[in-house]
């Protein structure tokens, strides 16, 4: 072994190499003739995004390989294949996060599978605690702008050696949510006549697993935060770095304390209440924003 890697081990967030994905991609090519063009990433207690689906073909994570498991309550842990109307699509029933324990590039794992696999276009959904003092638990928030807490820190998904056959060293993220998809998005909203709790904002990844103290709610209120959650942004700036085109929808889950005479205390099974709730409204969101963005083709990114 060099020296020097001995000395100075590669980071843990360039644990997968290109050959890793390559090997799960042709795994999954070989074992389907899907061949998605939109992703959606199921958040906590969302994975039934994917019931609509027809055509499916379901693979568990555990017997997918290289792809890590779920381990959290609400989150199936199994990668579905299927159509939404004309358009193929595969939706992951769950996805990973810091405090299970996994490293940022098996977080993010699945997204540059998709990216190998054709897909143009990633929808995420989570669940997240809202900040903003208008929201109300229940709203859905089309995710404008993320704050990536813990990639202030360092835990962040690019750190580590570039690989350029996925984007560049230095991407650019002021951009990270397509205009496009947010605009269609609004428009389908407003047909549906479900403006009233319909909202835009700017979410903020924290680790967890704990949900925030009162001081901590409140200095995500001052940085500009409209919700919280434990999730997505690495899965978003991974998407952003190999080109994907990008929507999230956050589904305001619970109010986030900001005052020490608050009495309500969240909890995950709340969450995944809540989530329940909404999935037929989220259902028709997303079968109505897939197969409008494939049918306009939007170009930009
Ligand atoms: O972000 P998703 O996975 O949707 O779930 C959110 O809800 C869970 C806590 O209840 C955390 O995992 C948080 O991130
Ligand atoms: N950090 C965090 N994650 C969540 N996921 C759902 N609700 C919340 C919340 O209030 N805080």
């Amino acid at each position: 072994m060099d020296p020097l890697t001995r000395l100075y081990p590669l980071p843990e967030s360039s644990c997968c190499s290109f050959e890793n994905y390559n090997l799960t991609t042709e795994w999954l090519l070989n074992q389907t003739n899907h061949r998605p063009k939109v992703a959606v990433i199921c958040g906590s207690g969302l994975g039934l995004l994917a019931d609509v689906a027809t055509d499916k073909k379901i693979f568990r994570y555990q017997d997918i390989p290289n792809f890590p498991v779920s381990t959290v309550a609400g989150h199936e842990g199994c990668l579905v294949f299927g159509m939404i109307e004309d358009t193929p699509c595969v939706f992951m029933q769950g996805h990973f996060h810091l405090y299970e324990g996994y490293s940022l590039c098996q977080v993010t794992f699945p997204v540059r599978i998709f990216k190998l696999m054709g897909v143009e276009t990633v929808l995420v959904t989570n669940a997240s605690g809202g900040i903003c003092p208008d929201f109300k638990v229940g709203d859905i928030m089309i995710m404008k702008d993320h704050i990536n807490l813990p990639g202030f820190a360092g835990q962040h998904p690019l750190c580590g050696p570039n690989d350029e056959r996925f984007g560049i060293r230095f991407p650019c993220m002021s951009d990270a949510y397509s205009k496009d998809l947010r605009r269609l998005t609004l428009d389908i909203v407003s047909e549906l006549g479900c403006s009233n709790y319909v909202r835009e904002g700017v979410y903020c990844m924290v680790s967890g697993p704990n949900f925030e103290t009162i001081a901590e709610a409140r200095m995500l209120r001052i940085l500009g935060c409209d919700s919280v959650g434990m999730s997505t942004v690495p899965e978003v700036t991974v998407a952003k770095h190999c080109g994907l085109r990008v929507l999230g929808l956050s589904l305001i889950t619970n109010k986030v304390s900001l005052d020490y005479s608050r009495e309500e205390k969240v909890n995950h099974e709340e969450v995944l209440e809540i989530s329940k709730m909404r999935t037929e409204v989220l259902q028709k969101l997303a079968t109505m924003i897939i197969t409008r963005c494939q049918q306009q083709s939007i170009n930009t990114h």
